[in-house]
């Protein structure tokens, strides 16, 4: 590949950017400290010729993937030590430090200590007291033991009140008694479990005295520290007393039982890995967008005009209308994501001090911004895929395996129906409270003004999209609640009531969350604009109207079935659209390239900063072991005899 050439699209395009695409970095990283802040961070991982890839992993076994994944993961977590001596690294950056892009360009196969930092330690943290915080936070944040959370069994994901495993407390000799008695309750998915992890959070039936407590976490050796040998397995395993994490629920050494101030502190650790997916998500979407938007910049092929020459396929309009909703969409679910963690620490810390009040509206905000977040950032990187036509398909464009990572999220940490029908739990009972004239929490406040206005004269504003978007969710809200009611005052029993409905109560929360994402990212979006450039903020808003225009406009059946909005109307966002389309194309790249994301870290050749994308896939395609040799031992072992025998 010819070195330090620059694509000439992509010159021109920078040429044309209407900001300075700095600007956008330092936005987004905080400020300019914190920007070469992290660029030497990622040079520290990235440089280092241990963690870059000689080949890529597409052509490991599965076994070697995983050794491969273990031997960086090592590397990686000595480096973060080194770190750690220069103050770089600590608990309270750990996300910065390794999180999401960085963290997942490096281990791209997984990271098999992923689920230790995610999930065990947060679990010592949020359930252990503070003498088990104690014993466990140094051991595990050192890695002198290695954690899983383990929690869904084979036979129940969903559904954690019927886990099968059980934890005996036994007063005679103050220990727990752990079984795992059928097939359907070996654990089963955990991260890390298979292999890694010598130690897990595990989730189990509390019984004594007799009775069943419900679930409650305990730490359980799974392997032993020398050798790494498995322990015998969950039958009759005996843990000390102290090994159940008691910080909420506790077993007393007598056997008496001290309950929780609410069960549901038990599930802290979901509320935790949700809140951290809706940013996860949102960080996958702009890999994949800034992949298809620098690529379709250098990209030409077909004609508008047959006597122009091929353009660039970011010129289709149609293309444009694939990409800048992604780009837009990052943004919104950046800003969503930054809300909930704010208040994520803030509910935190109020629990701390007793006060649960908000645990209510955190767990319904959580439960379908991950739903939301991780549905649309798949299907978003999903078109970033189909946008890259033929090259999106093959694996070394890093879409497909984007996809895979993002798709997952849709499942675990709650499968995205079941979170979505909990927050339509709330918003059911939020209803009912403005329809008592009873307060409404923050998030829920504008069903009462939606209530009172239910018609809204259209112009061409995005607080008049926030107002037709609550004036859907507040329209199925009532939808749902009504025909619920309907059936249970027909004779139905509530439970069979909420099934039969639960197709509009789905409805409902998505239409809540995505009028509560438009709302966040708007309000953002206000609150930034005075503090940078004006073309900057220019920039900024068009995305904002982009996503709000859009969001609505994939909604007209229900725009049309809750408003009074007007064919007219339609047709004015629709032209509204077309126009942030033409706005927003000539700053796309400038866009992209303000994400600042490092080309080892993009790994792709349709996506690097260059745009050398035919010269990259080349080069990428050459790596395959299948193309070291003019022909392939299969020839003549099978092909040849069968033409043989044919002529
Ligand atoms: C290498 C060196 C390294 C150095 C550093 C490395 C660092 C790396 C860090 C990188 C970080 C960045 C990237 C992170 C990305 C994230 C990756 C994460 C990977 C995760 C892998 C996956 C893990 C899992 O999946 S774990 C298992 C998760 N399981 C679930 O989520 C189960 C889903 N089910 C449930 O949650 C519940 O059972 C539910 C909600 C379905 C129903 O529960 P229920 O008991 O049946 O309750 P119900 O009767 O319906 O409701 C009662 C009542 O309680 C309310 N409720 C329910 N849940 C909660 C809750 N969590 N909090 C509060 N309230 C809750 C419910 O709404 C009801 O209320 P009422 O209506 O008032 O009665
Ligand atoms: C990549 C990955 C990593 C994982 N890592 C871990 C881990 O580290 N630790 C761990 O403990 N677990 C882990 N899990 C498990 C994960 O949390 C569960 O798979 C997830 O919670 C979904 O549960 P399930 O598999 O039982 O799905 P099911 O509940 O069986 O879902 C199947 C279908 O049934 C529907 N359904 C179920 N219940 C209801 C309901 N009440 N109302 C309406 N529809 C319903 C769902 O919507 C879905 O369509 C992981 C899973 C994956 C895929």
């Amino acid at each position: 590949m010819p070195a330090n050439t620059m694509n000439e699209d992509l010159k021109r395009e920078r040429q044309r950017c209407s900001f300075d695409p700095k600007e956008l970095t330092y936005l987004l990283d905080g400020g300019e400290e914190k920007t070469e802040e992290r660029r030497q961070r990622e040079k520290f991982f990235l440089d280092d010729p241990e963690l870059s890839e000689t080949a890529p992993s597409d052509y490991l076994s599965h076994k070697e993937k995983y050794e491969h994944a273990v031997k960086k993961a090592c590397i990686v977590f000595k480096k973060v030590q080194q770190l750690q001596a220069q103050g770089k690294a600590g608990m309270q950056n750990f996300r910065e430090v390794l999180g999401g892009q960085l963290g997942s360009a490096i281990l791209r196969d997984g990271n098999p200590l992923g689920l230790h930092y995610v999930m065990f330690i947060p679990t010592i943290m949020g359930q252990g007291t503070i003498e088990q915080q104690a014993e466990w936070i140094s051991k595990a944040w050192n890695l002198e033991i290695i954690g899983t959370y383990a929690q869904t069994e084979l036979g129940h994901g969903t559904f954690i009140r019927g886990l099968e495993t059980t934890a005996t407390y036994d007063p005679a000799t103050e220990e727990f008694v752990l079984n795992s008695p059928t097939l359907t309750s070996y654990k089963w998915w955990p991260g890390g479990l298979g292999h890694t992890a010598n130690y897990a959070v595990v989730v189990a039936q509390l019984y004594s005295q007799g009775i069943c407590h419900g679930i409650h976490p305990f730490i359980v050796q799974l392997r032993d520290e020398e050798t790494h040998l498995p322990m015998p397995g969950f039958e009759n395993v005996r843990i000390p007393w102290n090994y159940m994490l008691m910080k909420n629920g506790k077993v007393l050494k007598d056997g008496s039982y001290v309950k929780s101030p609410s069960s549901k502190l038990t599930y802290g650790t979901m509320i935790f890995v949700r809140v951290v997916i809706v940013q996860d998500a949102a960080n996958y979407l702009r890999k994949a967008v800034t992949i298809a938007t620098r690529y379709s910049a250098v990209r030409h092929q077909s004609h508008i005009k047959e006597s122009a020459p091929e353009p660039q396929i970011l010129d289709f309009v149609t293309q444009q209308h694939k990409l800048f909703p992604q780009l837009a969409t990052y943004f919104a679910l950046h800003y969503s994501g930054a809300w909930l963690w704010d208040m994520y620490n803030n509910v935190t810390s109020e629990l701390e001090s007793g006060e649960l009040d908000r645990l209510p509206e955190l767990h319904a905000l959580a439960c379908c911004l991950k739903a939301v977040s991780a549905a649309d950032a798949a299907q978003g990187i999903e078109t970033c895929r189909l946008a890259c036509g033929g090259h999106g398909y093959m694996s070394c464009s890093s879409l497909p395996i984007t996809y895979g990572l993002v798709t997952a999220m849709v499942t675990y940490e709650g499968e995205n129906t079941v979170l979505l029908l909990q927050t339509a739990r709330y918003l059911m009972k939020a209803w009912q409270n403005c329809l008592d004239g009873q307060p409404l929490t923050p998030s829920v406040q504008y069903l009462n003004s939606v209530r009172r206005s239910f018609g809204g004269v259209y112009h061409k504003s995005v607080p008049w999209i926030i107002a037709s978007m609550q004036r859907i969710a507040a329209g199925k809200i009532e939808t749902a609640h009504r025909h619920m009611n309907d059936k249970i005052k027909r004779g139905v029993n509530s439970e069979d009531a909420w099934n039969e409905t639960s197709i509009e109560l789905v409805a409902a929360s998505e239409a809540h969350c995505k009028a509560f994402i438009v709302e966040t990212y708007y309000n953002s979006v206000q609150q930034i604009v005075p503090s940078v450039s004006q073309q900057l903020g220019k920039a900024l808003t068009e995305l904002c109207e982009l996503y709000a225009v859009n969001t609505l406009l994939k909604n007209i059946g229900d725009l049309l079935r809750y408003s009074n909005v007007t064919t007219g109307d339609l047709e004015n966002l629709q032209r509204w659209l077309e126009e942030l389309l033409a706005a927003i194309r000539p700053n796309a790249v400038g866009i992209v390239d303000g994400f600042d994301i490092n080309d080892a870290i993009i790994a792709s050749p349709l996506g690097a900063y260059d745009g050398n994308v035919y010269e990259r896939l080349f080069a990428e395609v050459s790596k395959s072991p299948l193309n070291a040799k003019p022909v392939n031992e299969s020839f003549h072992k099978y092909l040849k005899p069968l033409l043989k025998s044919k002529m």
